[in-house]
């Protein structure tokens, strides 16, 4: 669901392609993809699984419908009716033209086309093209589903209102639209990211250090800062009191001596190839690459995260991103706002490989995630949101009676109905019953809320707006009926009667 686009055609479901995807699904977004290669759908849905599980682990709010995912046979298919259209097929300037050219002939007269292309201008891109205005750069960086960079980049042929309009659409899948102000070859990030690139090569060519040696320092040392604060705004840190005026001072000269190689290339030659390759085996080779991915959203998942605590950098990005899922859960929630008084399904997920346990079914700490998201979208449904926490306000859960009744096996797709059983002033009780796509129920859990004061640490009554909201859902208002176990404590079995010998 998009206020500015409805369906996304994506050619080219690569590396790159998979993650544009991933993102623009799991936003709520459908997806019409083309893509010849026998093997797109296999990779599509191991990048959508990734994404899947990223997206459960990183996201405090309901992960919300996805959208609908399609292929096609023909690009002309895909492009059918799309109002977005992202190209992502290999870096070569003729396949490039060809593509857009195709995209162009099909595609509705008014869809804006992005490249995800890592070096070409989008004046390269464009030649040849009856309109085009409508094609930009918008490079993404790898995983294209976390890291919310995008390089939007345009040429004298494009409006500024196209390119707002390309920003906004990409603000509204999470990411942090960039707008580079003149084209260049490679944009920003690949050419600073060359010009790392190069100085290792360099590096591993002349034995000064071994591809794990370059990543340590990297990894240990200034990438951790680079991740939050970029260059410019550690290097005045670095200057000290008297800030960027005085590091210039101190290193700006040094610039001049021989420390890099700059432009200069190192021989790609077959030994130099084979040195790295051999290296990055004996660092990196105990691990495939599907695994070396999932340590990597793991990390990246936790770094954005710490941001988000500080609303920082990128960190402010997924924060943003996630209010659009509380809201698009709330949207959902008003939509079927009569039914929903019936059904009050306001939470779904999908079961990850990852929330098995030894036994191949659902771990048990997954069920109290699934009800705990359930209950989060509950309170957003009745109005605590952001502003209302921000007010020192919040509900802890202070009671939790869980009942485990089926196995709930890999990719099941689970949803959850919510029941008021009952509320007073400061404390609302709570059923929720996870059913599966068939409607059997998997488990059911009943808690005890407490509304708090969370400044005064105290037990505090709500708004009476939430109370309001909470009467107009009780079993008498709403027709609900209220489960014959609710109430029913875990049953004393006693003990066995001792031997007697
Ligand atoms: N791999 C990376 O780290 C990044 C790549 N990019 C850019 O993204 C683009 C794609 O790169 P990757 O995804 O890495 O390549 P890839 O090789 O993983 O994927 C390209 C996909 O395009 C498909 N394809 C080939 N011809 C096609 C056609 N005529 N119509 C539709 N699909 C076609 C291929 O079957 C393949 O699945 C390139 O322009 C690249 O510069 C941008 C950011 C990062
Ligand atoms: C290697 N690369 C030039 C394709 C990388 C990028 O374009 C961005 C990234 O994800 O690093």
């Amino acid at each position: 669901m998009s206020k500015l686009i409805s369906k996304v055609a994506c050619i080219g479901g690569g590396v790159i392609g998979g993650g544009w995807i991933a993102r623009f699904l799991l936003n709520g977004i459908d997806v019409a993809v083309h893509d010849p290669s026998p093997d797109a759908r296999r990779i599509v849905d191991e990048v959508l699984e990734n994404a899947r599980r990223a997206y459960a682990r990183m996201l405090m709010a309901p992960l919300g419908p996805e959208g609908q995912l399609t292929f096609h046979d023909t690009l002309a298919a895909a492009v059918a009716g799309a109002d977005y259209i992202q190209e992502s097929v290999p870096e070569r300037l003729d396949l490039k033209h060809t593509v857009i050219a195709a995209i162009e002939a099909a595609a509705p007269r008014d869809a804006l086309i992005g490249s995800s292309t890592s070096g070409f201008r989008p004046s390269q891109l464009q030649e040849g093209m009856a309109h085009p205005e409508r094609l930009f750069v918008a490079h993404p960086f790898n995983p294209v589903y976390l890291v919310p960079l995008v390089e939007i980049v345009g040429s004298p042929a494009n409006t500024e209102a196209a390119l707002d309009r390309a920003a906004e659409i990409q603000r509204e899948t999470g990411l942090k639209p960039v707008r580079i102000r003149k084209e260049i070859d490679a944009h920003i990030g690949d050419r600073l990211l060359e010009a790392v690139w190069r100085e290792a090569l360099w590096l591993v060519h002349d034995d000064v250090a071994t591809t794990e040696e370059i990543d340590d320092v990297i990894r240990f040392g200034f990438g951790l800062r680079w991740a939050q604060m970029g260059l410019f705004e550690t290097y005045r840190i670095a200057g000290g009191e008297a800030g960027m005026k005085h590091f210039i001072e101190q290193f700006g000269p040094a610039l001049k001596w021989p420390w890099t190689k700059l432009m200069d290339v190192p021989e790609m030659t077959d030994a130099l190839a084979g040195k790295i390759g051999d290296q990055s085996d004996a660092q990196s080779g105990q691990h495939s690459i599907r695994e070396l991915e999932r340590i990597r959203d793991e990390n990246l998942i936790g770094i954005l995260q710490a941001l988000r605590a500080n609303d920082w950098g990128a960190g402010e990005t997924l924060r943003e991103m996630e209010d659009r899922f509380f809201e698009r859960a709330k949207a959902v929630a008003r939509a079927t706002e009569t039914d929903y008084r019936a059904s009050m399904v306001l939470h779904e997920t999908r079961v990850p490989g990852e929330w098995l346990d030894y036994n191949g079914h659902m771990t048990e700490f997954r069920y109290l995630q699934v009800f705990g998201d359930a209950t989060d979208a509950f309170l957003g449904h009745i109005g605590m949101d952001d502003a209302y926490r921000s007010a020192g306000r919040s509900v802890y859960t202070v009671e939790t009676h869980i009942r485990h009744l089926a196995e709930t096996k890999v990719n099941t797709r689970l949803s959850v109905k919510s029941i008021v059983l009952g509320h007073d002033a400061k404390r609302i009780r709570l059923h929720h019953e996870m059913v599966d796509e068939a409607g059997q129920v998997q488990a059911t859990a009943e808690h005890m809320l407490m509304h708090v004061d969370t400044e005064a640490g105290r037990a505090s009554p709500m708004a009476a707006s939430l109370t309001e909201r909470l009467a107009a859902l009780s079993p008498g208002q709403s027709g609900l009926e209220v489960p014959e176990h609710a109430g029913r404590p875990i049953r004393d079995i006693g003990w066995p009667e001792p031997e007697v010998s």
